[in-house]
């Protein structure tokens, strides 16, 4: 039998939602805290406020049993709280490539006050290094309970689309730890998940590790979208060149699909929050190949534009175009840094009209690009256009029929921006297919 915990979980946007709701899912006693008023009525009727596999059941069940609550109330979650999950967004600021932690600050401003008994503090957020350590001396600063309070750093390595899974089931677990009490503590918080390899480690080690799991793979996908932009100048085949790569064990095939490159709440901003940091330590030599992998994948995106101009004869001023996927990633709504999006909004701004399709994301992406025009079926975003382009790799797009789908398109010109399409099916229908690092 394991020990129930009274955890409370600071930010519910895509990690603090998946973290709260799994956590009651396997036992704990959650409550949910978040300054925005809607989002937690929503959740408190167990509605899903993102679209994430799998979440709404675990949120559903966790609300009707009980043990999964929200609230607005930091004093609330002071009292009923032994162990406080921090989960607060920290986004690129607006004036540097650096990551702006102030919500992190105004979630302890707003706790510490009310802390007034020992407690265990866990940042689960993705932070610049020696963030940890500020944050632990302003909590103490603050906190009536003073250096009872114990703070800990647990990163998060969760993926969305599938944000359960990897939260119940995860590679590894990281604890940055100053006490044994704390180290103890979350152990047995997450003992229910079973035998999942667990690095104790401090602070600055723990936050690191973060930066550079994230950096790693953005390198990796780098790596072969620069192999790809090689393909294009050697009319070599990068898929082909991938699936090489990918039988030797040292270099593995995961993170090598070429194509229109990374977006997202966090690959994008960390390594350019990782680089400002090391930078502001001395150490910005180490990391200054960060700057390539960003500048390979936004070069990327404007590949994907000249291949649509290339299919059209030259120019994308008033012709019709078909975009198909606005979120970042298939199964998931997020569009933060989506490169589908950019690209369908540097097409419109050539000129081009746009028609985006998203099974999932399109009120986020109405919300973020108004002026895109947008449409409710592949067929109705395709209809008389002069090029269609796969920017998100949805198995609906992958599954397209290409003959049928053709027979509403002006013209069969398809860039595959994620290499996901059978060039040898869509040729044979008839489709000028171009994809990127692929002749
Ligand atoms: N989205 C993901 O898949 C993953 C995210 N991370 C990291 O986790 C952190 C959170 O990311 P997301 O959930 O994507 O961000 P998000 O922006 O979706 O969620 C942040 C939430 O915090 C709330 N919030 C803002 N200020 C607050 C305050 N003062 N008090 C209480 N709540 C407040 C916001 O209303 C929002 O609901 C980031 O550091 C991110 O890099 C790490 C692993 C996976
Ligand atoms: O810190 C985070 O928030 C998370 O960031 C990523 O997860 P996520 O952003 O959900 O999605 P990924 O599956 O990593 O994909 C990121 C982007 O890379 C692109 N990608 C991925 C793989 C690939 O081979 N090629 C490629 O272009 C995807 O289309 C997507 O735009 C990491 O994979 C997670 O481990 C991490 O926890």
């Amino acid at each position: 039998m394991h020990t129930r915990n009274r955890i409370t979980v600071i930010g519910t946007g895509y990690l603090g939602i998946t973290h709260a709701a799994c956590m009651a899912e396997v036992g704990h006693e959650v409550l949910g805290l978040d300054i925005d008023a809607d989002k937690i009525r929503q959740l408190n009727h167990g509605e899903l406020p993102i679209h994430e596999n799998g979440l709404d059941e675990l949120l559903r069940r966790g609300v009707v049993s009980g043990r999964l609550r929200f609230t607005t109330s930091f004093q609330e979650a002071a009292e009923f709280g032994d162990v406080h999950f921090l989960c607060l967004g920290t986004p690129q600021r607006t004036d540097s490539s650096a990551a702006d932690t102030s919500q992190l600050d105004a979630a302890i401003d707003a706790l510490a006050p009310h802390l007034t008994r020992a407690c265990l503090v866990v940042g689960k957020s993705t932070v610049p290094v020696g963030t940890a350590e500020r944050l632990n001396r302003r909590l103490i600063e603050r906190a009536p309970a003073g250096d009872a309070i114990n703070l800990a750093w647990n990163p998060e390595f969760l993926r969305e689309g599938f944000a359960v899974k990897d939260t119940l089931s995860p590679d590894r677990i990281v604890l940055g730890v100053r006490t044994e009490s704390a180290e103890r503590t979350l152990r047995a918080i997450y003992a229910p998940l079973g035998d999942i390899p667990t690095v104790v480690t401090d602070f600055a080690t723990a936050e690191l590790v973060k930066a550079a799991a994230n950096s790693f793979l953005a390198t990796k996908i780098s790596y072969i979208n620069a192999m790809a932009e090689v393909c294009e100048a050697a009319q070599g085949d990068v898929v082909a060149l991938a699936e090489a790569l990918s039988y030797d064990g040292r270099i593995g095939g995961r993170f090598l699909n070429a194509g229109i490159g990374f977006g997202g709440g966090c690959l994008p901003k960390d390594i350019r929050a990782f680089t400002a940091r090391a930078e502001e330590l001395g150490a910005g030599r180490a990391l200054s190949f960060l700057r390539e992998v960003d500048e390979i994948n936004i070069r990327r995106r404007s590949r994907a534009v000249e291949l649509a101009r290339e299919l059209v004869g030259g120019s994308l001023a008033g012709r019709a175009v078909a975009v198909l996927g606005a979120a970042f990633k298939p199964d998931s709504d997020d569009i933060r840094d989506s490169p589908a999006l950019a690209i369908a909004n540097a097409i419109q701004e050539e000129g081009g009209l746009v028609s985006v399709y998203d099974p999932v994301a399109l009120d986020n992406a109405r919300k973020a690009y108004p002026t895109l025009g947008y449409a409710g079926s592949p067929t109705e975003a395709a209809q008389e256009a002069h090029v269609t382009l796969l920017l998100t790799e949805w198995s609906d797009f992958v599954e397209l029929d290409p003959e049928e789908f053709g027979s509403v398109v002006a013209d069969r010109n398809v860039v595959d921006g994620r290499n996901a399409l059978s060039p040898i099916a869509w040729r044979a229908a008839g489709w000028n297919y171009r994809a990127l690092g692929r002749p």
